[in-house]
């Protein structure tokens, strides 16, 4: 072997040996953070000392690593450190592959236990009678809007938002077929379908389009047959064996979905997080004015507020809203005591910190 190249290799085992060595020392100090966090009955899942951890790295100058990578590499370090703490099990809207299942990867890493649902009830069931951890459920998409099924799950359930994910939905056609020629039906979740609406009608004018429950479930079904196409994720390329026949095909770039994790505690302030409530409000003349002169009266940045029939009486409506700032906050306390004397009925669905990309 040339000389050189055998040289630099052995200057990088060595570094690599270094980096071992520093990640046994690392997880030696958060075996010792793991026995307080037993000891005291803290969640090992800590999202707003990861935030901050995130944060440090966002603010680092590198000559050569890219920012994502080097979030990347921290998510993996911390998810082997919260798996020897704890063997945590993440549940998740299903099935394999879905964009669900990659908000929780992007989210826990790839060291926990993973555990896809049916539906979105089965997540939030998991969570509450303690068959899983934490659970991963899709709230909005920057162009569907917001997912009525779990904004609807939060009215009878006591789980807490503890931190919130959002990813960047890229949608491809996977076959077991090599051209387009072949394909005779395309499968996909109607969202998907509707967002590739006018790729589909270019190149594939033709073909039948079919309705599936998730976009895995759609390269599910084209994994056993040759004259099909789905639309999904490349990892559901890798999962069922499927080739890509043609890579983002969404008609509008910058389609995002947020996501949530649900869990039983509310996480510490991170210094940058969030506050989601739920409410209804009296009919009366001014009653949804009063509330919002709350949140301007103790200066709190209102950042979504959307709303549900409250499915108990026709016409009227529980409001879900979003707002900056914790809980443990001076100002959105006292806005959350103000509201609570106002309104039939609120609820605290949790403080997280905010995303960081
Ligand atoms: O600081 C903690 O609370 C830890 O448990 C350590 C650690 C880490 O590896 O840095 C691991 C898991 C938590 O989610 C956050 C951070």
């Amino acid at each position: 072997m040339n000389k050189d190249l055998q040289d630099l290799r052995v200057q990088i085992n060595e570094i690599d040996n270094k980096i071992i060595e520093l990640l046994e020392k690392r997880l030696e100090i958060v075996k010792e953070v793991g026995a307080i966090k037993r000891e005291k009955s803290l969640s090992f899942y800590a999202p707003e000392r990861e935030n901050q951890i995130y944060k440090a790295l966002d603010s680092l100058k590198l000559t050569f690593m890219n920012k994502n990578s080097l979030k990347a590499i921290f998510r993996e370090i911390m998810s082997v450190s919260i798996k020897m703490e704890e063997p945590l099990t993440i549940s998740y809207l299903g099935p394999e592959a879905t964009f669900t299942h990659q908000a929780a990867i992007e989210k826990f890493g790839t060291s926990l236990y993973y555990q896809p649902e049916e539906s979105i009830e089965d997540v939030f069931f998991d969570v509450e009678q303690d068959r899983a951890d934490f659970g991963v459920v899709p709230i909005e998409n920057s162009i569907e809007g917001v997912v009525n099924y779990t904004l609807d799950m939060f009215v009878n359930s006591n789980v807490k938002i503890v931190s919130e994910v959002m990813v960047d939905i890229k949608h491809n056609l996977l076959s077991k077929a090599t051209s387009l020629s072949e394909i005779k039906a395309v499968y996909s979740h109607p969202n998907a379908l509707g967002q590739c609406k006018n790729w589909l009608k270019k190149h594939l004018p033709n073909a039948i389009l079919l309705e599936t429950a998730s976009t895995a479930k759609a390269a599910k079904i084209a994994a056993k047959d040759k004259s099909v196409a789905a639309i999904s994720s490349l990892a559901a390329s890798s999962l069922y064996d499927l080739n890509v026949l043609a890579r983002g095909i969404e008609d509008k770039i910058n389609n995002v979905t947020r996501f949530l994790v649900i869990g039983k505690h509310i996480p510490s302030p991170s210094g940058e997080d969030k506050t989601s409530l739920m409410f209804s409000i009296h009919d009366k003349v001014g009653a949804l004015y009063s509330i919002l002169k709350i949140f301007y009266d103790n200066q709190i940045n209102l950042t979504r507020i959307e709303s549900r029939p409250s499915k108990q009486e026709n016409w009227s409506y529980i409001f879900y809203v979003d707002v900056d700032g914790h809980i443990e906050s001076e100002s959105v306390k006292k806005a959350f005591d103000s509201l609570s004397e106002i309104v039939p009925f609120v609820k605290l669905l949790g403080s997280y910190p905010k995303y960081i990309k």
